[in-house]
Formats: C-alpha cells, sequence, structure tokens
C-alpha cells in the first residue's frame, strides 16, 4: 500500500494553501514571502537548512504564530488570526521538536490529553465522573486504547512517560495528536534524536497513520533518507524564503538545494 502509484491515487484536493506569508520578529525575518500548498491525503516535507523558517511556518499553520503578511486558506476558508485551540478543533494537530508531555503522567493519561478537543463536557465533569461524563469518557478511553494498539505500546499503557526512552516519548507524542483525530498532522522533527531502528520504526508508523486514515501529514525532517522514502512532495526553505518545490527527485537534484545545504553563500550575504 506505500507504492508511490497508491499513494498519487490516493491523493486529493489542495486542502491547505499558504500564500505569501511573511512573519517577522522585531528585525529577523523567519518567513518572506513564502507561499505552498498541501493537497489532501498527501505526505509534504518541509526542510532546509537550520534557522531556514520550518518550525516557524508550522507555528504559522497552527495559529501559534500570526503573520504580518499573506494568508492561510485552511479546507476552502481563508483564516484570519485563529488561535492554536481553535485550529486544533478544525483538525490541525501537532507534535514538538522538543518533546511536550506530562511527564509524571501514564502514557494512557496523555494520550487522553490528546482528546480535550472532541469532549463534550469539561475536564471537570470527567474528573467527577459525573454519569453523562462518565459515559463519554468510556467512548474516549475506547478510542485512545486503539490509539495505543496502533501504535505498539501497550506494554507502556501505564508508565510515567518520564521513564520512557526517548523513542517511545516520541510514538506517545505521536499518539497524543493522533488521540484528536486530525485531518492535518504536523510533525516537528519526528525523528530527532533516534537510532536507526527507532527511525524505522516512527517511519512505519508515519506511513501507516498516512494510508489506513487518510491523515494528511507535514513534517520537518532533517534527515534525508527519511524524507525522500516518505514525502510525495518537498518544499525547501532556506533563510525564511522558499527557493525549492516538488517531487523528493527533484528538489534533490536542484542546484539552489544544494548550495544551501553545502552553505554557499547567497548574492545578499555576499554584497553584505
Ligand atoms: N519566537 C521567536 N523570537 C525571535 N526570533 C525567532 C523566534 N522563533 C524563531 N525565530 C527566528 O526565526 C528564524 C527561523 O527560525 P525557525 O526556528 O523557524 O527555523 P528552523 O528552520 O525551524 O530551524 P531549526 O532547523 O534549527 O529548528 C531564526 O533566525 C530564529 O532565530
Amino acid at each position: 500500500m506505500h507504492t508511490p502509484e497508491a499513494r498519487a491515487r490516493r491523493i486529493g484536493e489542495v486542502i491547505l494553501d499558504v500564500q505569501n506569508i511573511t512573519l517577522r520578529f522585531g528585525g529577523v525575518v523567519a518567513n518572506s514571502n513564502v507561499s505552498f500548498d498541501i493537497r489532501k491525503g498527501e505526505i509534504r516535507a518541509i526542510i532546509g537548512p537550520n534557522g531556514a523558517g520550518k518550525s516557524s511556518m508550522l507555528n504559522v499553520i497552527n495559529g501559534f504564530y500570526h503573520p504580518q503578511e499573506g494568508t492561510i486558506t485552511w479546507k476552502g476558508k481563508a483564516r484570519t488570526k485563529m488561535q492554536p485551540h481553535e485550529a486544533a478543533a478544525t483538525g490541525i494537530a501537532r507534535t514538538f521538536q522538543n518533546i511536550a508531555l506530562f511527564r509524571g503522567m501514564s502514557t494512557l493519561d496523555n494520550i487522553m490529553t490528546g482528546r480535550v478537543t472532541k469532549m463534550k463536557r469539561g475536564l471537570l465533569a470527567h474528573a467527577l465522573h459525573w454519569g453523562p461524563a462518565l459515559k463519554e469518557e468510556i467512548e474516549h478511553r475506547s478510542f485512545v486504547e486503539q490509539v495505543i494498539d496502533f501504535l505498539e505500546i501497550q506494554h507502556i499503557r501505564n508508565v510515567p512517560v518520564g521513564r520512557l526512552p526517548y523513542g517511545l516519548q516520541k510514538r506517545v507524542e505521536l499518539g497524543r495528536a493522533l488521540a484528536a483525530e486530525p485531518e492535518l498532522l504536523l510533525l516537528d522533527e519526528p525523528m530527532a534524536g533516534m537510532n536507526l531502528e527507532e527511525k524505522e520504526d516512527m517511519s512505519r508508523f508515519i506511513l501507516d497513520v498516512n494510508d489506513e486514515f487518510g491523515t494528511t501529514i507535514a513534517l520537518i525532517e532533517h534527515d534525508m533518507g527519511v524524507v525522500m522514502d516518505l514525502s510525495d512532495r518537498v518544499v525547501v526553505l532556506d533563510h525564511g524564503s522558499k527557493i525549492a518545490d516538488g517531487t523528493p527527485e527533484e528538489v534533490q537534484s536542484d542546484q539552489r538545494v544544494i548550495d544551501a545545504y553545502l552553505g554557499v553563500a547567497h548574492d545578499d550575504e555576499e554584497e553584505a
């Protein structure tokens, strides 16, 4: 099911359209006039050297940063200043470069926090096990158990995540994002700090999430082998600007991309 042909058949309409985004922090331009789109069902990589503006772009997409210029159209609707919880409620979930889990809480409870946007009744009602909330909680727990089975982490379901090896913590973080049943999953360096075996496991889970649930995925990744194996299309940023956009093969052989990775000076730097 992971063949390029099978995936090409499944890729649909543009679901997220990023147009002319410029994001500044004082004098620092993190993103400069960046445009690209993400199609339903695809795995889209965002790559580039350190400081290229990749994490900033994910933060713009999930509403954490508000760009000074440009528009984001999500599922056909131009978005104004959407907050992260609103983005989550409309189907965008993410993981972070540095794991952001509750270290003292179990795997199960951490993944359960990913269901919050789906809960009709407040957390207090759930904590009090109030009748209707209890019924709802059972349904949420059953969904979370499916996520745990899917990610093959039954054996650590009751272990506090702070005690888990790094690779498993990353998997729990993926589980928490999946618990929100996202349409678009944003992964910020899902393989960072992993050994080869952990990377292979994570790659398999990313492909399975995409295949089995049809989840659209945008990921930032530094490991070029992983990017080339997983992604349908790749957008390349450098110094805040887009320098290439295309299939893995296309961007790999693009001279601007090769220069950016080799650290070849830009014209503007040479002039400075
Ligand atoms: N909150 C912030 N305040 C000020 N400057 C920021 C902030 N976030 C990012 N920047 C700056 O914006 C630029 C792009 O940073 P960003 O983290 O998006 O790059 P990146 O491509 O994700 O880098 P890396 O691969 O090293 O994680 C950098 O110059 C960075 O210092």
